[in-house]
């Protein structure tokens, strides 16, 4: 913390010359061993985020920074922490980790801690990370803590639960300490740390370099920054200056629908079945039951998902993460996190401070969870909100799950009129006028209503036997095999940890297969526009599989616009007609493709 006292603070707010520079990772002056890592990772020029915070953190200063989700922060803080590692490594009279990088779930534990340790194993050098979590037995923490190791990745409750279990002292850390990263620094103190960080900043040493990285800035990160920096670096690295680019990746196209809430079911079928939407696909719903009410209507019609929620076991849940990451299925529904929180623990919510609030309902779901905030899932093409988030906030994390890096992506969002109002709280929020012609969130046009109605009949009848006790069943029968499932994982993946295959979580939880009839949309039903479209978005996966290789290759890694069929496929032309405004098309909107264009170089 001393270091960057002795400096003003320094906001850097998007520089041009960051927008215009080809700067490598050898420029950075990062060591040759962690470029090589990156490079066999296929990472071969720094985002923007990475470009600016690498030198400072190398330089020893502390640093907020603020950008957008997928923009990279991880690697931003993780490069040059391990740097200053390779150099410390040599003293070995330490009683504590020389770092700690402290984030607010678990599954953001097993996710760093992945990366970290994948880093020490590329570069092959002598580092030890280890990952605590606040359930784990003092014989489990104390063991870990044994040498001690370099670096710790924990979520922040488990700090002053080593401290009363005694095994680890505050001193220790006083003398130890070298580095400290607030990840997802926005989300500490909502998801209730308050107190854990307090009790361990009073033990920071001065000399400790302290970094906070989050996605949006807030009452919250002001805070953080008070309680643990005095005068760091802040950076802020929006795309452009306009806020839906500040928040929202440019690489994403954000589409709505409007339908009621029962036809909902018939909407994610239409989208789904008629193939309108690129996988991989990440569903979205408020409540764990509306999560299992989805996969049941889905099998019915032979479409295979998988369900991630707070309710399920630790390792279930990273599994789960881990088997939808290498692409062993393409549908995922996942309740988000904090409107779990709100729908399932809605008597205990009220006024109580979140903290109380969520252990008091530990026995039920894992306060820790957290499937949407800074999960990194990879190559998630389609987001779908079947049910809308509560808050502009939110929308923007969920979102953010596609478009990550370099990638591209999509969103479609199901509001019904009950979730008009936070649909246009999120609309204002991401900058969108009314008197003006662009729209940040368009109406998806390659459904037509044909392609819908035509689809109804089997729908609804099926909907209506997807019963609530059916529901309850489902989840009951789920929890209990992955219950057992997680045992075995803890075993299997003890010895194996790179088996993947093991166990499948996208298995169908109805007792019949799905009937012949619905597995396949018979041809009479099916809408010529929306067949047309079908095609389309068919042709556009196929060509993006072409562009992911070039990607992999890493020189073409840029997003050329000009060469992206999703970008560059005109509703209008293709389906003369349809809607006008809708779908794809309006990504040809906005005039100012020079300053596109110059902007996506740099991301
Ligand atoms: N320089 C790079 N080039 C290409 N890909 C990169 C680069 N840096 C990071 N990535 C990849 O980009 C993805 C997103 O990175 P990361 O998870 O760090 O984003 P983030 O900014 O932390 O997002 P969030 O706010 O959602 O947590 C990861 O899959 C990561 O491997």
């Amino acid at each position: 913390m001393a270091e960057s006292m002795e400096k003003p603070p320094k906001d850097i707010a998007r520089n041009e010359e960051y927008e215009e520079e080809e700067q490598s990772f050898e420029e950075l002056g990062l060591d040759p061993r962690l470029i090589r890592a990156l490079i066999k990772k296929g990472i071969e020029k720094p985002t923007p985020i990475q470009l600016v915070a690498i030198p400072l953190i190398l330089e020893g200063k502390d640093v907020v920074a603020r950008a957008k989700t997928g923009s990279g922060k991880t690697f931003a803080y993780l490069l040059p922490l391990l740097q200053k590692l390779f150099a410390d490594s040599g003293s070995k009279n330490k009683l504590a980790p020389s770092a700690f990088i402290l984030v607010p779930t678990r599954e953001l534990c097993q996710q760093v801690y992945t990366e970290v340790s994948s880093l020490i194993e590329l570069c092959r050098v002598q580092l030890k990370v280890v990952q605590l979590t606040s359930s784990m037995p003092a014989s489990d923490l104390r063991t870990a803590l044994a040498g001690p190791p370099d670096i710790l990745v924990s979520t922040p409750a488990c700090i002053p639960k080593c401290f009363s279990a005694g095994v680890l002292q505050p001193a220790s850390i006083n003398g130890s300490l070298e580095i400290l990263v607030l990840d997802e620094a926005d989300l500490l103190l909502s998801y209730g740390y308050e107190d854990d960080i307090k009790a361990l900043t009073a033990h920071i040493p001065k000399r400790c370099q302290c970094l906070l990285m989050s996605a949006t800035s807030s009452g919250d990160v002001e805070k953080l920054k008070k309680l643990i920096l005095h005068n760091a670096f802040i950076l802020t690295l929006p795309e452009v200056g306009d806020i839906k680019d500040e928040v929202i990746p440019k690489n994403v196209q954000q589409f709505w629908i409007s339908c009621s809430g029962r036809d909902k079911l018939l909407y994610i079928l239409a989208l789904l079945k008629l193939e309108l939407v690129q996988k991989k696909v990440l569903i979205f719903t408020n409540t764990i039951d509306v999560g299992y009410r989805v996969k049941l209507f889905l099998e019915k019609f032979g479409i295979k998902s998988a369900v991630l929620n707070a309710e399920l076991p630790q390792n279930s849940r990273l599994h789960i993460l881990e088997e939808f990451n290498a692409g062993l299925f393409d549908f995922l529904i996942a309740t988000d996190d904090s409107q779990t929180k709100e729908k399932e623990e809605a008597n205990v919510e009220s006024n109580a401070e979140p903290r109380k609030s969520r252990k008091h309902a530990k026995q039920k779901l894992d306060s820790e969870f957290g499937v949407v905030r800074g999960i990194d899932f990879k190559n998630v093409h389609t987001v779908v909100n079947f049910e809308m988030p509560q808050s502009a906030a939110g929308y923007v994390h969920r979102i953010g799950r596609t478009g990550r890096a370099y990638n591209t992506g999509s969103s479609i969002s199901l509001v019904s009129s009950d979730e008009m109002e936070v649909f246009e709280e999120i609309k204002s929020f991401l900058g969108d006028d009314e008197n003006q012609d662009s729209n940040s969130i368009a109406p998806f046009s390659l459904l037509s209503k044909n392609a819908v109605e035509s689809l109804r009949y089997r729908a609804e009848d099926v909907a209506k036997s997807v019963t609530k006790v059916a529901v309850r069943e489902s989840r009951a029968q789920d929890l209990r095999n992955e219950i057992l499932n997680s045992e075995k994982l803890k075993a299997h993946f003890e010895v194996n940890p790179r088996d993947l295959d093991l166990l499948k979580h996208d298995k169908v939880l109805s007792k019949k297969p799905p009937a012949p009839h619905l597995r396949d949309v018979p041809d009479y039903l099916l809408d010529p526009t929306t067949q047309e479209a079908s095609k389309f978005v068919k042709l556009a996966r196929a060509a993006m599989g072409n562009t992911n290789s070039a990607r992999r290759g890493g020189s073409k890694r840029k997003f050329k616009k000009n060469k992206d069929p999703l970008k560059t496929f005109s509703a209008e032309s293709q389906a003369p007609k349809r809607a006008r405004n809708g779908g794809m098309k309006r990504e040809d909107k906005g005039g100012d493709n020079s300053h596109k264009q110059k902007n996506r170089k740099s991301s």
